[in-house]
């Protein structure tokens, strides 16, 4: 179990302001997790916050929705930021957070470092028909990354922590990639692997792709995919306390939901509505908050 040195039932020992303008950042994003951070005892939701705004900040410079001339060397100089951190400096509210969260807690820089070289990918060219290798490696850097800082701030037990990350966060990236394909082609990107691509016969254009007869079936094996992610995520949480890992419960519960929505409605017209049954989705978060998964 990674060694806490505070009390997690008392907040991080921040300035207030510091931890409300982080706590500001995860509400702005109006982010599904925040539901899953809340339940946590206050030492630990801060450190998930500063986790999260750190996240929604560097995604924000990739996505161009904060005005940069170069989001590339934005990215690069949050890299120099990380290192100041493990120097034991920090200049603004989030980076007085994310350094007493990684003093608590013995968050690794690599983990930083790779969420970073993550959202880099989505700068300048947009990633269109990635192959495999590229795509795992990006679910990797973009959410099982964060996975290892969170499994750190939950208290999961090392032995399962690291394992967790992996399989929940691709289970949770694969679920996000398959429910936002029409809004990523709008941006001209298609995160879909040009192997599978060539299987189905789906062109690796992200207008034509929407609606390629193929893209069902490849979907479908996305999905299959991000289910058994899932079921493994599910079976190493069964090996740990349950205090240990009640929010990565919550966020798999409400994201399995949403998959099976997709998978009710399925690919061949990828821009028709979801239909996601809020009382199902809060009815699942809950069960999960109490230890029992679906
Ligand atoms: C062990 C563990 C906790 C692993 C999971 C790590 C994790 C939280 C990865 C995030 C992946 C993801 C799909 C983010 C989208 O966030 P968003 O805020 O854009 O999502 P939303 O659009 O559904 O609100």
């Amino acid at each position: 179990m990674v060694s806490v040195r505070h009390n997690t039932s008392q907040g991080l020992p921040c300035a207030p302001s510091d931890l409300r303008q982080v706590e500001e950042i995860v509400n702005r994003s109006g982010t599904s997790f925040g539901r899953g951070m809340k339940i946590l005892p206050p030492g630990r939701r801060d450190g998930m916050f500063a986790i999260y705004a750190f996240c929604r900040v560097v995604d924000d410079i990739a996505d161009g929705d904060t005005p940069h001339d170069d989001p590339a060397s934005a990215l690069e100089s949050w890299k120099g930021r990380i290192a100041a951190l493990y120097e034991g400096q920090a200049d603004t509210a989030l980076e007085r957070v994310l350094l007493e969260a990684i003093r608590q807690f013995g968050l690794r820089q690599d983990d930083f470092i790779a969420i970073i070289d993550g959202m880099l990918m989505d700068c300048g060219e947009p990633v269109v028909a990635p192959d495999e290798a590229t795509l795992d490696l990006y679910c990797d850097r973009v959410a099982s990354a964060v996975g290892r800082l969170s499994v750190r701030i939950f208290g999961t037990p090392e032995e399962q922590g690291d394992r967790l990350a992996y399989h929940l966060g691709r289970a949770l990236q694969l679920t996000n990639i398959l429910r936002d394909i029409a809004e990523d082609a709008a941006r001209g990107r298609l995160y879909l692997p040009a192997e599978l691509l060539r299987r189905y016969s789906v062109p690796a254009d992200p207008a034509e792709a929407l609606y390629a007869v193929g893209l069902d079936g490849l979907c479908r094996i996305l999905a299959g995919r991000a289910k058994d992610h899932f079921r493994r995520a599910t079976a190493l949480m069964k090996q740990c306390p349950a205090a240990t890992v009640r929010p990565a419960r919550i966020m798999a519960a409400s994201y399995r939901v949403t998959l099976a929505a997709l998978c009710r409605r399925g690919w061949r017209n990828p821009e028709a509505p979801l239909r996601v049954c809020s009382v199902r989705k809060k009815l699942a978060m809950l069960l999960a908050a109490a230890g029992v998964s679906l």
